[in-house]
């Protein structure tokens, strides 16, 4: 199916160049992270809060698995790679792209750590989570796309680039 799947850490800019890229190609635009509040009827720092690691986990891979889509740009959860079913299924909806932009970079960009919803076990650091993550992000990409340092529109180019290059089969 023709979609195309954001994936990357927390702040990497999913859901911001998500919806650009979406308006660019005349797409439509889904961000999980709202699927999920919306089936669990509960905000994503509420789940965490209070159910737990797991169950948030458990909650985001059965709303990634429920989506169904064509021409559409999905911006999943960070998290969406912890979960073999979730990655799996978004494996099978489109093109995956992985926003990779260095700690450094979303260090500066996360100042709400503790109310927009990461995913951490107890005592994990962000760094704990981007050493962790990383590979997988690596591992479930079809393309990768370097975000450091660029603003949001010259994310969207790049994306765009590395989209048509893949199509052209460069
Ligand atoms: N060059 C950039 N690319 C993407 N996001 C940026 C950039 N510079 C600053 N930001 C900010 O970083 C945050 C990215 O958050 P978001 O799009 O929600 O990411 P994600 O969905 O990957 O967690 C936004 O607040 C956005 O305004
Ligand atoms: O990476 C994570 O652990 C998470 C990222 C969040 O989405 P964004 O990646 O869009 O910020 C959200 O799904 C959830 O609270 C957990
Ligand atoms: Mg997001």
């Amino acid at each position: 199916m023709d979609n195309i799947i954001l994936i990357g850490m927390p702040g990497s800019g999913k859901s911001t160049v998500g919806v650009l890229l979406a308006k660019t190609l005349g797409y439509g635009f889904l961000d999980t992270d709202l699927t999920i509040q919306q089936r669990e009827g509960a905000l994503l720092q509420e789940i965490l809060d209070q159910r737990g690691l797991e169950p948030f986990l458990d909650a985001e891979e059965a709303a990634i698995c429920s989506v169904e889509c064509t021409g559409t740009v999905i911006a999943p959860g960070g998290s969406a790679v912890c979960r073999e079913g979730a990655i799996g299924h978004l494996k099978e909806l489109g093109t995956v792209v992985y926003l990779r932009v260095s700690l450094e970079a979303l260090e500066g960009r996360l100042n709400n750590m503790s109310t927009r919803g990461i995913a951490l076990s107890p005592g994990q650091t962000l760094a704990d989570v981007y050493n962790y993550r990383s590979p997988l992000y690596e591992k479930y990409a079809d393309l990768t796309v370097d975000a450091d340092g660029q603003t949001l529109e010259e994310t969207v180019a790049a994306v765009l680039r590395a989209l048509i290059a893949r199509r052209d089969g460069e």
